[in-house]
């Protein structure tokens, strides 16, 4: 493996991005985030960057119907739901049919999925890639662009024509910003990391990649404006399949699908019917918002990934870290560490204090 792999992985490697993952770890509930809820109006005031030529306004339903019709004249089965606008989240998939509970939807055949294994249209970029051993998120990133960049010519044009242009992400927030909203979050040095392993991994890729092959990555396309675009769709779109080895995937109209904390219903590959599927755990009317899980995520952590924050007070799954330390000159220093493990607090770092 080359060093830049490496250098890549570190930064990536242990990255996941499971919509269907439920999280453990704990974050502060950050009031100040439900004043940025649900839509993150901040995600206008970024700091300022090249939009994309491709894709098109977060809101934007013009290039839903040729997404829709393009899946399905590419082999995705009848739906019983339809993109819309929608009161959360901007567009989303809604019932056009009663949905019973206990029904698969979506259907999506892996030839409509992307992952580190799909074939590029110019197949010489992705041999430079495998060559390098670039894994598969800077990759995903990579082939992102490399496919929209193509336009017409790639066949994935009408999907990334319905992407968002700027998809809600703190990726976009200036320092100032992430300073100002997420003032004492663990959340906003998350986020810090994140941009900085992001900046990290184009540089990689533009000294160890793309400036030796000047033909086939030119900047005025492959850029930092272009791939924060990039990881930003990622994050907040990528989907990890069990039933799929674990593979990372972008999963074109199952990705249109909003995150519920209600719901407990999660994308995976079906093996009986050879798709992507879930299976509602509700019914739905004609009309209603159909909602998936994107895991059992704190605000701070939809917040991180997706770039939104549920209605105040509608997470369950919400929750707070808190710092503790205990003192060995405390003299209940016994009684007190023997009560944080009763309570699974055992990852407490009492050693050193
Ligand atoms: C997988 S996409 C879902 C489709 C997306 N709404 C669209 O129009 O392209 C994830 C993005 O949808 C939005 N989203 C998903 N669930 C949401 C929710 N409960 N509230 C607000 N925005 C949500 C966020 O912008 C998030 O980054």
């Amino acid at each position: 493996m080359s060093d830049l792999s490496l250098t890549l992985r570190t930064s990536f490697f242990s990255k996941t991005l499971p919509l269907h993952t439920p999280s453990r770890s704990l974050f502060a509930p950050l009031l100040s985030f439900s004043r940025v809820a649900p839509c993150c109006s901040l995600a206008t005031t970024q700091r300022a960057a090249r939009p994309v030529p491709w894709g098109c306004e977060i809101e934007s339903l013009e290039s839903a119907s040729d997404l829709q019709k393009w899946l399905s004249d590419s082999g995705l089965p009848s739906q019983k739901m339809g993109i819309q606008r929608v009161e959360v989240g901007e567009r989303g998939l809604v019932a056009l049919k009663n949905i019973r509970k206990g029904e698969k939807l979506l259907f999506v055949p892996p030839s409509l999925v992307i992952t580190s294994d799909s074939d590029w249209t110019r197949p010489e970029i992705g041999d430079v890639m495998r060559r390098n051993s670039v894994p598969d998120w800077p990759l995903l990133a990579t082939y992102l662009i490399s496919e929209a960049s193509l336009d017409t010519a790639s066949r994935w044009k009408n999907y990334i024509s319905a992407l968002p242009r700027q998809p809600y992400s703190l990726l976009y927030w200036t320092r100032s910003e992430l300073d100002a909203f997420l003032v004492a979050s663990p959340i906003r040095d998350r986020a810090i990391q994140r941009i900085t392993d992001v900046t990290g991994t184009y540089n990689d890729m533009r000294a160890r990649i793309f400036s030796k092959h000047p033909d086939l990555f030119p900047e005025k396309i492959y850029n930092m404006e272009t791939f924060m675009w990039s990881f930003g769709i990622l994050f907040s779109r990528l989907v990890r399949l069990p039933s799929m080895d674990e593979k990372v995937a972008l999963v074109p109209w199952a990705d249109m699908l909003n995150h519920s904390s209600e719901v407990e219903t999660f994308l995976d590959y079906d093996k009986s019917s050879l798709g992507i599927v879930f299976t509602t755990d509700r019914s739905y009317q004609p009309g209603e918002q159909v909602f998936i899980s994107y895991g059992k995520k704190s605000n701070g952590e939809l917040l991180l990934s997706y770039g939104f924050v549920p209605k105040e007070g509608s997470n369950p799954n919400d929750s707070v870290e808190l710092a503790l330390s205990l003192n060995k000159s405390d003299k209940c220093y016994k009684e007190k560490l023997e009560a944080l493990r009763r309570y699974n607090l055992s990852d407490l770092k009492h050693e050193q204090v």
